[in-house]
């Protein structure tokens, strides 16, 4: 039988099948062949007891993709929320996941909640800043139900990860998609919590067949992988028309005369808020590379 690894504490794997839930160990094999199933691996297991809903992982079905933190396979997209509103939006922070999800080429789609707490005018506001990044972005109130829908339509289909600061309606969104999830989680860990595991892990929660989405803790500790600062350009899409106009082949759109993006920025045709946080994690980049060769 198949299934997708849910939930996985302290070397048991929950697995997720047409037949519900089962409680599963891995085989020996995996041991010696150093690879670990992770939360999101489909798998073929042996089922030891129906009735107990227990069996064995025998096997990992090829992956699609890997995350190491959180470690889950076979993500595709992610989906990122920050309230409009108490929260105010961290707009750095945005900016530097959407570099992250764009190095590793993940899809992903900007939440906006709260809706409900500000103006058509500030929406807009923060509509016009993120217009051509090239993330889908949805404006919601989580708390109403307003704008649920659209997120269910996003994420049919799909392995997303979920993830955003503090405060900003994560578990609220996530309940009224998953009302079952609180359920879930109690009924699994009573079987696993023999021990004593507090930790947060990583768990998927089925929105519907073939569709899961994965609450990711840890949001703050947020670092893009180390990358040349002559990259960075290529982490914001706004960039892509203009790549190639500028008078100097290989601008970074900083200081050089005659540069197509900063043009495009005075038209407005390219959001300033977006340009200058790219100046911004340029120098930071930058700064970064001074100390690693001084
Ligand atoms: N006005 C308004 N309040 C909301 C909305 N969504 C969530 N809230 C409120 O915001 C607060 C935080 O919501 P949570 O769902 O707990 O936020 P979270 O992101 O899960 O927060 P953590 O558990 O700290 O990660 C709660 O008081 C919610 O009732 C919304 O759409 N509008
Ligand atoms: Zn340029």
């Amino acid at each position: 039988m198949q299934g997708r690894i849910v939930k996985g504490i302290a070397g048991f794997y929950y697995v997720d099948t047409e037949d519900g839930i089962f409680e599963c160990r891995a085989k020996g094999i995996f041991r010696n062949q150093k690879v670990k199933p992770l939360v999101g691996d489909l798998v073929e297991l042996e089922v030891l007891s129906q009735e107990e809903k227990e069996g064995s992982v025998i096997s990992i079905l090829p992956r699609k993709s890997e995350l190491i933190r959180p470690a889950v396979a076979n993500v595709d997209q992610a989906l990122v929320i920050f309230a409009l509103s108490r929260p105010t939006p961290n707009l750095p922070l945005l900016d530097r996941f959407l570099i992250m999800m764009k190095q590793k080429e993940i899809p992903t789609i900007i939440c906006f909640n709260k809706s409900d707490m500000v103006s058509e005018e500030e929406r807009e506001h923060f509509r016009q800043i993120y217009r051509d990044c090239g993330s889908k972005l949805l404006f919601i109130s989580a708390k109403k139900g307003e704008g649920t829908d659209a997120v269910r339509d996003c994420l049919r289909g799909h392995m997303t990860t979920v993830a955003g600061p503090s405060g900003v309606g994560k578990s609220t969104l996530i309940n009224h998609l998953v009302p079952e999830a609180e359920m879930e989680t109690g009924k699994i860990s009573e079987k696993a919590d023999r021990g004593k595991h507090t930790t947060r892990h990583s768990e998927l929660f089925r929105l519907e067949k073939g569709s899961y989405i994965l609450d990711t803790p840890g949001f703050t500790a947020l670092e893009p992988e180390a990358m040349e600062k002559e990259e960075l350009r290529f982490c914001f899409p706004e960039f892509d028309p203009y790549e190639g106009s500028c008078k100097f082949q290989g601008c970074i759109h900083d200081r050089e005369p005659g540069c197509a993006v900063k043009e495009a920025v005075e038209d407005g045709k390219i959001s300033k808020e977006r340009y200058e946080s790219y100046i911004s994690f340029f120098r930071e980049l930058k700064e970064r590379e001074r100390r690693r060769y001084s």
